[in-house]
């Protein structure tokens, strides 16, 4: 029978099915980070257990680290203590970590896929919702949580549930000037953020296809906020040639070898997807959020809508709710908002091809007066080419913080938080009250928004400054 991509995965992991119960599936990469971990390896140190594969387990520091002053200990007793505990952590179960100050320090969701650990055909699991992030390669990644994260430090295993398939095919070709992150927020707008719920969505179509591997990522990445359990896109040239030669990728005849089965990995012709969605990509424009979650999202050269015009009552609370919280008016040109803040960064938008993006744009251009811009890579190894490329120099030039690596900004957990009241513009994937700071106020937004808009002052285009 016909089978898509995320059933072959599957099947190739079932090491127990029984009738009534979840497959237990076989992890092939268990990524670890500080917040979702503590718990985990105390219950193995309670229950006396070692790590099953800790060659299989790899951790960084990202969520609660400082991007500036790394040689200080870290002044949040709250976060040092996590990081410290990770450290602890990994030496005693011997599992494979870098800390702050080694250059594969970053946010795991960039790790991953920079040291080729990241594969086709792999199951992936990290307690973080944006493992979906490395589905872009045809793996099955999911997010978990800390009593999971502990079952498979313990066992490499997982029971999982069923999951249901989605195709999300995106045809055409992208105008300049539109990314995958229009792609993603526009596909939440249409599908809403439950959307996705219970499913796996393979995005495919000839506009993904034509998309970089980090664009894909920046795809993937955000299916969790559509509600979808993973997100995947079909490995192929593009796909081998990004792992080729990084320090995990399989070796010469191997790596033949093993391009060959990658390739056996896509949906067959003729596979039967539960749902499907289409979209163009010609009609794509650039995409901006007014509201407080991914899915209220408009084409920047909308109004901020009127909650009167949503017909579900649900969605029009929602709307009205959203509006007081961001200080915003219906009607209000989406242009003409002006921000205080604008971030560069995250597991969405902080690899190496955002921040060259980012740089094109801004290059010989200033940072509008009274806004500020925090560029973080999203590791230290993105840092360095991006240095050895001259593009933290150009975000300097123009007025803007070229920081450290980490998670930063996209959900405040270290010192980068904006005051209540503040306005971003954010490359992050989650505009939740609060996310940034408290009383902050976040616009999702691509990394070619992102630049403009630090350049303007209200949520701009490349197209927007043309005219300056
Ligand atoms: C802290 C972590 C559990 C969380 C997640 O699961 O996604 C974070 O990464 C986020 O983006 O909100
Ligand atoms: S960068 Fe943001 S979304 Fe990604 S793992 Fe960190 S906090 Fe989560």
């Amino acid at each position: 029978m016909a089978r898509t991509m995320a059933e072959k995965v599957w099947e190739e992991h079932v090491v127990r099915r029984a009738d009534g119960e979840p497959d237990l599936l076989y992890i092939d990469l268990h990524l670890v980070h500080e917040v979702t971990s503590p718990q985990a390896f105390e219950g193995l140190r309670l229950a006396g257990r070692s790590v099953r594969r800790p060659d299989l387990t790899i951790a960084t520091e990202d969520h609660n680290v400082p991007t500036q002053n790394l040689l200080a200990p870290i002044a949040d007793p709250v976060s040092r203590k996590q990081v410290e505990t990770l450290r602890k952590n990994c030496s005693d179960f011997g599992v494979r970590l870098h800390p702050m100050g080694d250059i594969e320090q970053g946010v795991v969701h960039v790790v991953g896929p920079q040291l080729g650990l990241t594969q086709p055909g792999m199951t992936i699991v990290c307690g973080d919702s944006h493992t979906s992030t490395h589905g872009a390669f045809g793996a099955l990644a999911f997010g978990i949580g800390t009593s999971q994260v502990e079952h498979v430090l313990a066992t490499q295993t997982l029971p999982m549930a069923p999951f249901k398939t989605m195709a999300v095919t995106v045809d055409g070709t992208l105008r300049p000037g539109v990314s995958a992150k229009d792609i993603i927020l526009a596909v939440i707008a249409k599908i809403g953020t439950g959307g996705g719920q219970g499913y796996v969505i393979e995005y495919r179509g000839e506009a993904i296809e034509s998309l970089s591997m980090e664009a894909r990522m920046t795809v993937c990445n955000m299916s969790i906020e559509a509600g979808a359990r993973a997100g995947m896109i079909a490995p192929d040239q593009t796909t081998f040639d990004y792992i080729e030669g990084r320090p995990h990728a399989p070796q010469g005849a191997g790596f033949e070898a093993a391009v060959e089965h990658w390739k056996s990995l896509r949906t067959d012709e003729g596979a039967v997807f539960d749902a499907e969605v289409v979209l163009n990509a010609d009609e794509l424009s650039p995409f901006v959020t007014w509201g407080t979650n991914p899915g209220q999202g408009v084409p920047l050269h909308a109004e901020v809508p009127d909650p009167a015009s949503f017909e579900d009552p649900s969605a029009r609370a929602s709307a009205e709710k959203a509006l007081t919280y961001m200080g915003l008016t219906a009607g209000t040109p989406m242009r003409e908002v002006k921000v205080d803040t604008v971030f560069l960064g995250s597991c969405t938008n902080g690899r190496i091809e955002d921040l060259r993006t980012a740089a094109e744009i801004i290059k010989g251009r200033k940072v509008a007066d009274g806004v500020r811009m925090l560029v973080v890579p999203g590791s230290m190894r993105v840092k360095e080419q991006a240095n050895a490329e001259g593009l933290g120099r150009i975000f300097e030039e123009a007025g803007a913080e070229w920081r450290e690596a980490g998670c930063s900004m996209c959900l405040g957990m270290n010192p980068d938080q904006l005051k209540p009241g503040e306005r971003s513009a954010s490359t992050s994937n989650r505009n939740f009250e609060g996310r940034q700071g408290k009383g902050g106020r976040t616009h999702l937004v691509s990394p070619q928004v992102a630049a403009a808009t630090a350049v303007r002052g209200t949520l701009s285009s490349p197209a927007d400054l043309a005219a300056l």
